[in-house]
């Protein structure tokens, strides 16, 4: 690397191990910025948990004792504050805005941080979108994060693809549900990953059963599940498979989610954990 380098490769011939690929579209971390790794939740359709398995893995990675964050990508759809029962907003400087942290120190950025009434329904067209998305990760000061969650727009459109292309994900985690919808979902996210060179660390069912109340027997609502055979198809791994509580639901809305019990996400946290980017 030049003595001299300014990290802006454009107007600099110099081969290093720095040099960015200039068909990156990376955005730029915010230069008071400090993030070791960042995962992805995916999901291919809408509604099957992916916000609450977001937070639920921010959750037990704080536990483990790491620093975590979440940024919320979901703009058109914002659930993070409200799982967590935030309702104040970001505040800035001139270099930059501050995430709102949780009652567990959990630093989140969510579009609902910053509309003055987390009411009012977004309704912007894509390129604002993308814009919203690239800012979070540029113009936010993330301290010291070690493991960031983002909390992708659901399926593989151009606000999911926006997340993929410019925001440096070591990995990312399928969430889905046991219909049967299931294989052609998952498929398509799989291979959006492996277009963009993003390795897969696994997949979540959300949804799995339902534990009886009286007799605690599991039952399955949606009928048996296909994802062990997606997964092998893929060879990937189940790594949790999470049942339908409305204890869970509850907290999530009391936005209390930081109460939850331990032991649900471990595989994933596991695999959070062990994950390097391709
Ligand atoms: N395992 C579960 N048990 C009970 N309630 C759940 C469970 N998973 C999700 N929910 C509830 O279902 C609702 C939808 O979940 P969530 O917002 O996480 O879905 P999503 O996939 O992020 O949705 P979208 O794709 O529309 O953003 C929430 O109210 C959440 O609390």
């Amino acid at each position: 690397m030049s003595e001299n380098c300014t990290h802006d490769c454009s107007s600099c011939g110099e081969e290093c191990p720095s040099r960015q690929n200039p068909e990156s579209f990376l955005a730029p971390m915010n230069k008071m910025s400090n993030v070791k790794k960042v995962i992805g939740v995916v999901s291919g359709k809408g509604g099957v948990g992916k916000s609450l398995v977001t937070s639920m893995l921010a959750v037990t990675m704080q536990r483990r004792g790491f620093k975590t964050a979440i940024l919320d990508a979901d703009i058109t759809g914002p659930s993070i504050p409200k799982c967590f029962g935030i309702h104040e907003k970001a505040m800035g400087s001139d270099d930059g805005l501050f995430p709102v942290n949780t009652k567990t120190g959990i630093e989140t950025m969510s579009i609902n941080e910053l509309l003055p009434d987390e009411t009012s329904p977004v309704v912007w067209r894509g390129p604002v979108i993308a814009g919203v998305i690239k800012q979070f990760w540029s113009d936010v000061i993330w301290n010291e994060v070690d493991y960031m969650f983002v909390d992708l727009p659901p399926g593989t459109g151009d606000a999911p693809l926006t997340v993929f292309q410019s925001i440096p994900l070591d990995g990312i985690i399928i969430v889905t549900s046991p219909q049967e919808l299931v294989s052609m979902i998952v498929s398509k996210a799989v291979e959006m990953a492996k277009m963009m060179n993003v390795p897969v660390l696994g997949l979540i069912e959300n949804y799995s059963y339902v534990k009886c109340p009286c007799c605690g027997e599991p039952f399955k609502v949606y009928g048996e599940s296909h994802i062990d055979e997606v997964a092998a198809k893929y060879d990937l791994k189940v790594l949790d498979k999470l049942p339908l509580d409305p204890q869970i639901a509850s907290l999530c809305d009391r936005g209390a989610i930081e109460l939850m019990g331990d032991g649900l996400l471990d595989n994933a946290a596991d695999a959070v954990e062990a994950a390097h980017r391709a």
